[in-house]
């Protein structure tokens, strides 16, 4: 019976022109709606990023995801998630962090001694910090892995050696590394998650608004070496030119967006004033690391890292406390040549010999007190002390302990590195994403300033009873007395 109808029905539109036509256009309709249905699945599958997924559906369903996992820890809301989720509500557009002010700039009072602490500019100036070697645009459009908030952090100490020690962890396939300081569980908390797992305009004078095309990224370093700006996965940017990228590289400097920026404005450009990208994408089995020495002597920072994960593996990288402080005040000195001496910096009142321990270049080295900080949170276990001293001496033998750590196979040997004797450091036979030699960059190895000897011991004193203390508890003796 329905056959017939069919039939029937088939043979009318033959013979009618009009239900011929009536037919076709139905047949069009129906090849339409299934085009759409396609699209819309296509576009279901697409980066979420493409989408302009900051959508608070899916923000909503993993701060839901992660309120409930630190509630469920304590029994009660965790106010430090509260507020770090509420914060993740923020648009992407709201983001532009202090992340990089010097100090001076904010307190024209001259110099105060611990301007050295929060003038942490170094790693990006030279380059050492910069932009992952492998093109973020290369894993964004081919949609491999995913981005993922750390599982492993370098959270010390500054002038310790970190800086080394990520980049030479950088060539295990294993690990991915975000190669500026995010500064997230102390400067920049506030910019919530997506902030942290993302990327962002960083800076005081990046301008809220995006660039008309693309976007870029670029470091000394990666000049020098001769490579091409690396563009820098932006999603909302990407959205505006979907389609790529264009080999002239904005860059946002003078207050305008430059389109062809020449070298000399790239090499003068400020890391602050370029679009960052964090962390980097992994695929499973991957670890995502990143290092910001000062986490290690911020009173937040355990607290706010065990909210996040409580399985967070912990590395810091301590050097001799009184080499460590002369590295950091070398550091402020190479910025700010007029700064007082060292010998003058230490002293409370240099005739009574009394150590000034509010100066940050002094404060960091009582390892055993900041250390007592975190043991609130995370057991011995689950942090491991480098000697910054080995990684010289012994960079391979280190590393090996790092990779034994973080339960990785101990790829990284002594067949990666060399010593470089014009540098006076070991330094990677080849990097990671390059087939060349590669030493730190010249903000790493300064020269140090010739300090009275007097001054010195009268610093070694000071620091051994807290040195013992700081052996007796990670049960290791690094050799500083
Ligand atoms: N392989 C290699 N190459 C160059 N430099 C090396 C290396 N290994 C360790 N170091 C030491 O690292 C010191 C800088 O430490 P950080 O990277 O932790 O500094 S920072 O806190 O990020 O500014 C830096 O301190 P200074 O020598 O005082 O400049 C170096 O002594």
């Amino acid at each position: 019976m329905e056959y017939s109808l069919f039939c029937h029905h088939l043979y009318a539109l033959s013979v009618s022109p009009v239900k011929k036509k009536l037919g076709l256009l139905f047949i069009m309709l129906l090849l339409w709606v299934y085009m759409l249905y396609s699209c819309v699945g296509f576009c279901a599958t697409m980066p979420r990023s493409l989408l302009g997924d900051n959508s608070n559906n899916n923000r909503a369903r993993e701060t839901e995801f992660v309120g409930k996992y630190a509630e469920a820890e304590s029994g009660r809301p965790d106010p430090v998630m509260s507020k770090l989720l509420s914060r993740a509500q923020s648009s992407w557009t709201d983001i532009e962090s202090d992340y990089d002010e010097p100090t001076f700039r904010r307190a024209p009072r001259g110099f105060s001694k611990n301007d050295v602490e929060v003038d942490r500019a170094d790693d990006w100036e030279d380059g050492q910090g910069g932009e992952p070697r492998v093109s973020p645009l290369s894993s964004f459009s081919s949609g491999s892995g995913s981005k993922k908030l750390p599982q492993a952090i370098i959270i010390g100490v500054k002038k310790g050696g970190t800086r080394a020690l990520l980049e030479f962890l950088r060539v295990h396939p294993d690990i991915r590394a975000v190669g500026a300081e995010p500064h997230f569980f102390d400067r920049n908390y506030d910019n919530g998650l997506d902030w942290y797992r993302g990327g962002a305009f960083v800076g005081l004078s990046a301008p809220k608004k995006p660039p008309p095309t693309g976007h870029i990224g670029h470091d000394r370093e990666e000049e020098s070496r001769g490579l091409p700006c690396p563009p820098l996965e932006l999603a909302w940017l990407y959205q505006l030119k979907p389609q790529g990228y264009s080999a002239q590289l904005p860059v946002w400097f003078s207050n305008r967006w430059l389109m062809s920026p020449t070298s000399s404005v790239l090499s003068s450009v400020r890391s602050s004033e370029l679009i960052r990208d964090l962390m980097p994408k992994t695929l499973e089995g991957q670890i995502t690391m990143e290092k910001t020495p000062s986490y290690f002597v911020t009173r937040e920072a355990p607290a706010r890292i065990y909210a996040l994960s409580r399985d967070t593996k912990l590395i810091v990288v301590v050097r001799d406390p009184v080499t460590r402080a002369i590295s950091d005040y070398t550091q402020t000195l190479s910025k700010k040549p007029d700064i007082p001496t060292f010998e003058s910096l230490t002293f409370k009142n240099r005739t009574t010999g009394l150590i000034d321990t509010s100066w940050s270049a002094i404060q960091i080295g009582i390892y055993a007190k900041h250390l007592d900080n975190w043991l609130q949170y995370f057991p011995m276990e689950q942090i491991l002390f480098v000697s910054g001293e080995r990684l010289i001496t012994d960079p391979a033998g280190e590393l090996g302990r790092v990779q034994d750590f973080l339960g990785l196979k101990r790829i990284i040997t002594d067949k990666h590195f060399y010593f470089n004797q014009t540098k006076g450091f070991p330094c990677l036979k080849k990097a990671e994403g390059s087939s060349k030699p590669h030493c730190l960059g010249k903000t790493k190895g300064r020269t140090h300033p010739n300090i009275d000897p007097e001054v010195v011991q009268r610093l070694r004193d000071f620091y051994r009873p807290f040195n013992m203390k700081f052996y007796q508890m990670t049960g290791h003796n690094f050799g500083w007395d």
